[in-house]
């Protein structure tokens, strides 16, 4: 059986019977559930932003406030977490009853996100968006209680399972740990994109995002169920009373008893904490005091968070507008994120034998707070790189006309050359079937064309609308009409590709391919837009009894419009034939030149995240590593609040200024902690604990002392009082 002795007595030789290699078997369960959970909410992270933008319509800079908002709350909620285990639960109720919250909100986010639901007249978009807005909203209030609650628990519950003689596999059990938060957030990374970008739906097949959700909620029953099993095997230390109460309790006795003894006629004490010492025991004082001493030096901590959490916000909406074609397979831009988690399992290892082993025999002392230092200056690095993608794509976006401007391009859809004049611009030469090849730029609606085929001149004012791309339809007989059509007016979303044909023959032409159907055009007409991934796609034109093919590879955010000529002649292919006009380029920056900026940002996450969790548990007395796990957190949710205020405030017109803006505030940071570190002085807290038990252990004895010695004279005094009795007697 499990040597279950209390722990505040710290007397706890072993944390269960069955052992596997010196391992209890208990942290099987509980390493499983940590994968499991993992993969749970980075699997529904992963998604969550083009959840909000493609799904729920959202725009840019709300989808990625209320993502860094729910991402800040689920590193506050930690604290409550801590506080309900210590005070009243104990960690293992804590987390099977916060992880069935937790599974209810995953649950609530794969409900909200069945389009069907409310989509009465079936158009495939949801009717009743306040359903699914409050239904996901609900579902993130769970899930960040639930993921941030047990957090601190589960690592903790962990380290409880080991005995005192088992040092070594405790350190051993928290590096396997960390290697499957990230091992299960890279196999959910990959695999909730892949979910997302399938078609499902009972009325209209959309973005299956209810199934990209769905995996995680199941995966979340799994952790939970797995953890229950191993419920009769784990060591379930008692609650030890909230010691968060009873370290504010005493740092506000002593600011209390400061402020009543301010006067010059009491003398000073050496820290402001020791005004505690009329209540308090010297060693909580001590205690606090490290503490403290460890929260300040927090303080410039939460900048770098600000930095490394927006890979799931900006970083994936810029892999939107970039290429993903990696030859054997196409990187979907939310799939860009397990970059992070691949470097770290590589990164972790390759940092802890050979990296840091190699400058220890340099000589160099690099301590944790230069390490962290070293990774807040790649993280700002990281930034810098992302700044100067960011520029590139930049380059190739189209530039859209502004609300007061038009862009117009012509189409010549008749068998003659046209000339034609714009306003007073350079007369345009349109061959057959030609579209022009950039758009014209006007800074009026109203537009005077004057067009000349052959011996016709047409001369007419055209009004079109402000703020738009559009294109003019010239047919066969310019007497005829005009046609004007809209083009898109922002690059197609999700990486696809907007595509659509322009019938300029005699006759009715209908088109399909097998992954959209353009219908029937009538003649001199054209038909919608259909969205088309990348890849090569054959289109067939068929007009009566006639037929030909028509071959297109597309790369990512491309619009063209097809012209079928005039003159088309079916044969088996008329792949020359087809004229084609690109109305938006498709993203040409490759999602590859993003490595170098997860290269950076992880790097510093290992110098910095991994240094950081090692150095908080190194400097906390032994009664608060997890007061202090939950203060690191805490920075974690802080710099997601910051990404909200410096976004909201900035409010820079350009990406790539925004990164570089974020990128000098880190320095800036930097620069300040690694003041604050020089001037840190590492310490041992078992040491000074121990010194303080000497010191009442000494006490003790003293008192001990004084009372055997006060029983001696009772004794003596009785006995000399009972020989006086005798001899009275
Ligand atoms: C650093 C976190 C506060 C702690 C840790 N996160 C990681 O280890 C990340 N590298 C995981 C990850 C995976 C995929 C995309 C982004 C991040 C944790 O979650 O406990």
């Amino acid at each position: 059986m499990a040597d279950k002795e209390d722990p505040k007595k710290g007397k706890r030789s072993k944390g269960t019977s069955k052992e596997v290699c010196g391992y209890p078997l208990s942290i099987f369960f509980i390493v499983v559930n940590e994968f499991c959970e993992r993969f749970s909410y980075y699997g529904m992270r992963a998604v969550l932003v083009l959840y909000f933008k493609y799904f729920l319509r959202w725009d840019d800079d709300l989808a990625t406030s209320i993502y860094h908002t729910f991402v800040a709350l689920c590193y506050l909620t930690p604290i409550l977490g801590a506080i309900v285990a210590d005070s009243w639960l104990g960690k293992f109720k804590t987390i099977i009853y916060l992880s069935i919250v937790y599974a209810i909100g995953q649950v609530a986010m794969a409900v909200s996100a069945i389009h069907d639901i409310t989509d009465t007249d079936r158009d495939g978009t949801p009717d009743n968006m306040t359903f699914h807005v409050v239904l996901s909203m609900v579902g993130l209030l769970l899930i960040a209680l639930g993921t941030g609650g047990i957090k601190p628990c589960v690592a903790a519950f962990g380290g409880d399972q080991f005995g005192d003689h088992q040092e070594k596999q405790r350190r051993t059990f928290f590096s396997v740990f960390y290697l499957c938060i990230n091992g299960g957030s890279l196999l959910s990374t990959i695999i909730t994109p892949i979910l997302r970008a399938q078609n499902c739906g009972i009325y209209s097949k959309q973005k299956c995002y209810s199934l990209a959700f769905g995996v995680p909620a199941a995966l979340m029953m799994v952790a939970l169920v797995v953890f229950i099993l191993g419920s009769g095997m784990y060591y379930k230390a008692k609650p030890q009373g909230n010691i968060m109460l009873d370290v504010c309790k005493c740092i506000g006795f002593a600011i209390k008893n400061r402020y009543r003894h301010r006067g010059n006629q009491y003398p000073k004490r050496k820290h402001w904490m020791d005004w505690a010492e009329e209540k308090y025991e010297k060693l909580l004082i001590a205690q606090i005091k490290m503490v403290l001493k460890v929260l300040f030096l927090y303080i410039p901590l939460p900048m770098f968070w600000t930095l490394f959490d927006q890979k799931g916000s900006r970083w994936t909406l810029q892999a939107t507008t970039m290429n993903g074609d990696f030859g054997l397979l196409v990187i979907q831009p939310d799939q860009m994120q397990t970059v992070n988690p691949i470097l770290i399992l590589t990164l972790v290892p390759v940092m802890d034998s050979l990296i840091y082993p190699l400058i220890k025999k340099c000589g160099l002392n690099f301590t944790p707070l230069k390490r962290m230092t070293v990774g807040m200056i790649l993280a700002a690095l990281a930034f810098v790189c992302a700044a100067v993608v960011q520029l590139q794509i930049d380059k190739t976006l189209p530039v859209f006309p502004s609300a007061s401007q038009v862009q117009l391009k012509l189409l010549n859809m008749g068998n003659k050359t046209v000339t034609v004049q714009l306003q007073d611009n350079e007369p345009a030469i349109l061959a057959p079937a030609q579209v022009s090849d950039e758009y014209f730029v006007f800074d009026t609606d109203q537009i005077t064309v004057l067009a000349t085929a052959g011996s016709t001149t047409v001369h007419r004012g055209i009004s079109f609308t402000k703020g738009k791309r559009q294109k003019l339809l010239l047919p066969l007989d310019l007497n005829k009409e005009w046609v004007q059509i809209d083009d898109l007016n922002s690059k197609p979303e999700e990486g696809n590709n907007a595509i659509r044909f322009v019938n300029g023959k005699n006759a009715e032409v209908n088109v399909s391919s097998a992954v959209a159907n353009f219908g029937i055009i009538q003649p001199f007409h054209y038909s919608n837009y259909s969205l088309i991934k990348n890849g090569k796609v054959t289109f067939n034109l068929q007009s009566g009894s006639e037929s030909c093919e028509y071959s297109r590879d597309f790369g990512f955010g491309s619009s063209f419009t097809f012209l079928i000529p005039n003159n088309l002649t079916f044969g088996q292919n008329c792949q020359e034939e087809i004229t084609s006009a690109e109305d938006i380029k498709p993203n040409s920056v490759h999602m590859a030149l993003q490595i170098p900026q997860y290269f950076f940002i992880t790097a510093g996450e290992v110098m910095f995240s991994v240094t950081g969790l090692e150095f908080s548990y190194s400097q906390a007395p032994s009664n608060m590593k997890a007061v202090l796990q939950a203060g690191w957190l805490f920075t974690v949710a802080i710099g997601n609040f910051i990404v909200l205020i410096v976004a909201e405030l900035a409010k820079l017109p350009k990406q790539w200024a925004e990164y570089v803006l974020f990128a000098s505030l880190l320095v800036a940071v930097c620069i300040i902690f690694s003041i604050m570190a020089y001037f840190y002085t590492y310490i041992d807290p078992a040491e000074i604990e121990a010194q303080f038990k000497k010191v009442d252990d000494d006490d003790e004895d003293d008192k001990s002392k004084q009372q055997k010695a006060e029983i001696e004279m009772v004794k003596r005094d009785s006995v000399s009082s009972s020989e006086d009795d005798e001899k009275s007697k």
